[in-house]
């Protein structure tokens, strides 16, 4: 049966990247995939169109859809939008939260031939594979209440709920403790439960799921420590699991690990198996429109989409090796060029991915 992709460019770099990872999609279809691919405006970019980031024929458009394949939304633009609630983060966010894509799973994997472009030493990241599990529909981002306010006095105050409830932890955990399971079976739960009582619970609730899977060994760490092991010590973690604020932040930083923001893909899956995928960073609107943006997060985004969405793991597996023959053809946008390669820009990089993926 044909299954149906729907790709939201958004904003920034966000049309130039999943422009390339669009061209990928399409050589997947002529290797014999069988999908239909439409796209529709995300963010700022539906806010120029239409003032709202979200509109509901794209939201029931994601809903039909087998996958989504987004790039970024937001940018300068809209960032003095007074209401938070109708800038281009809260199409996003919408996204996320209708369609239940609570499992966020951000794979740091350093690929061999970018061991220089990190900007830490070789013998700390070579080598290097974590699997970052981050909840995505809950926590500080969504809790109720929240808001900004001004006392009687004329003080302004503004708040925000961190509330998670005991299901929504187990269902991440359980994802996260599978995906251990398929790996080197080692979970490190990080929290703050020194300090917040949401994630005391969060801990006990990692601690209670433990014995159903006895070939996991599960460990806890303060995020605090958590965010200085990933740059001391990378290595250590497997796989993490972490709530919506936690998560956002760390996987930013194992991001730099692997070379680049513009190297980490991610999925988001519900409990159908239905998914967004997006790369990690954002619009990037220093760079927007240069043809300097890395494409590559998007592309390898498009093989978690084969892989968790689409029930197409070798076509998956063909896309992550054309990355890696790219690679070693020494081609490299400017975010991952160092001395002795040669520097592309977005378009060409797209060009020899899909020219690698068809030779494979
Ligand atoms: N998923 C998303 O849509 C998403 C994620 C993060 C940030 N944002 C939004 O993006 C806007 C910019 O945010 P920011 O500057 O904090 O983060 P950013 O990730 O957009 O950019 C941070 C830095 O990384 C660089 N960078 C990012 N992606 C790159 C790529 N593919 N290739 C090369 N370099 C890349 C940028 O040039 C910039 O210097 C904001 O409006 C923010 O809300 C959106
Ligand atoms: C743009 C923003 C809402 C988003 C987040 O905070 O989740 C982004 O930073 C991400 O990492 O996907
Ligand atoms: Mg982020």
């Amino acid at each position: 049966m044909t299954q149906r992709i729907l790709v939201l460019p958004g904003d920034g770099i966000g049309p130039e990247i999943t422009r390339q990872a669009r061209r990928v999609l399409e050589a997947c279809r002529e290797a014999g995939l069988d999908i239909e691919i439409e796209e529709a405006p995300v963010g700022g970019a539906e806010i120029d169109r239409s003032g709202v980031p979200l509109a509901p024929e794209t939201l029931e458009k994601a809903r039909a859809s087998d996958a989504i394949l987004l790039g970024a939304v937001g940018g300068p633009k809209w960032d003095t939008m007074p209401d938070i609630a109708n800038r281009p983060e809260k199409g996003l966010l919408a996204l996320r939260k209708e369609l239940n894509l609570f499992g966020n799973l951000r794979p740091a994997l350093l690929y061999p031939q970018l061991v220089e472009a990190s900007s830490l030493k070789p013998e700390v990241v070579s080598g290097l594979d974590i699997m970052i599990v981050r909840e995505l529909t809950g926590g500080i981002y969504f809790g109720q209440p929240r808001g900004r306010e001004t006392r009687e006095d004329g003080t302004r105050y503004g708040y925000n709920t961190y509330i998670y409830d005991e299901h929504e932890i187990r269902r991440i955990g359980r994802v996260a403790f599978e995906m251990a399971q398929k790996r080197n079976k080692k979970l490190c739960s990080v929290d703050k439960a020194n300090v917040l009582e949401v994630t005391i619970l969060w801990r006990d609730i990692m601690n209670e799921l433990a014995p159903e899977y006895p070939d996991v060994e599960l460990s806890h760490m303060y995020v605090d420590n958590a965010a200085m092991q990933l740059v001391r010590a990378p290595k250590q973690f497997d796989v993490i699991v972490t709530g919506n604020m936690f998560g956002d932040i760390l996987s930013d930083a194992a991001a730099m690990l692997t070379g680049s923001i513009g190297m980490l893909p991610s999925a988001s899956l519900n409990e159908s198996g239905q998914g967004m995928f997006e790369p990690c960073h954002g619009s990037a609107p220093d760079i927007a429109g240069q043809g300097l943006a890395n494409p590559l997060a998007t592309i390898l985004s498009v093989a978690m989409m084969l892989r968790y969405s689409l029930d197409a793991p070798a076509l998956a597996d063909r896309i992550e090796r054309a990355v890696g023959s790219v690679l070693d053809q020494n081609l490299r946008t400017a975010d991952i060029a160092y001395e002795g390669t040669r520097q592309v820009t977005t378009e060409e990089m797209g060009d020899a991915v899909v020219s690698a993926f068809l030779q494979q």
